[in-house]
């Protein structure tokens, strides 16, 4: 599944095999968002982590920070 843009966010919905895995996910990318300085708003149920990024600085749109973030997110499952 890719990234998709709706209402000004990039969404994405990441499903896992169990909540262990989901939030060993999770952690990995807390510590990416800190070091990129740019942090995701995100949901988790179980095994499931849904994604919604934009900019809050830029006006709550998706900007190239939020493209990175995801492809950040994207190699961690890779
Ligand atoms: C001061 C400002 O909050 C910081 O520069 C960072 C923190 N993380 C952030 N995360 C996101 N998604 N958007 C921001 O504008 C943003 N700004």
């Amino acid at each position: 599944m890719e990234w998709k843009t709706e209402n000004n966010k990039l969404k994405k919905t990441f499903k896992f095999n169990d909540f262990t895995e989901a939030f060993g996910f999770m952690t990995r990318v807390a510590l990416i968002a800190e070091k990129m300085d740019h942090h995701p708003t995100w949901t988790n149920t179980w095994n499931t982590v849904s994604f919604e990024l934009s900019t809050h600085d830029a006006g709550n749109i998706v900007t190239d920070r939020d493209r990175k973030l995801a492809d950040a997110i994207d190699k961690i499952v890779s």
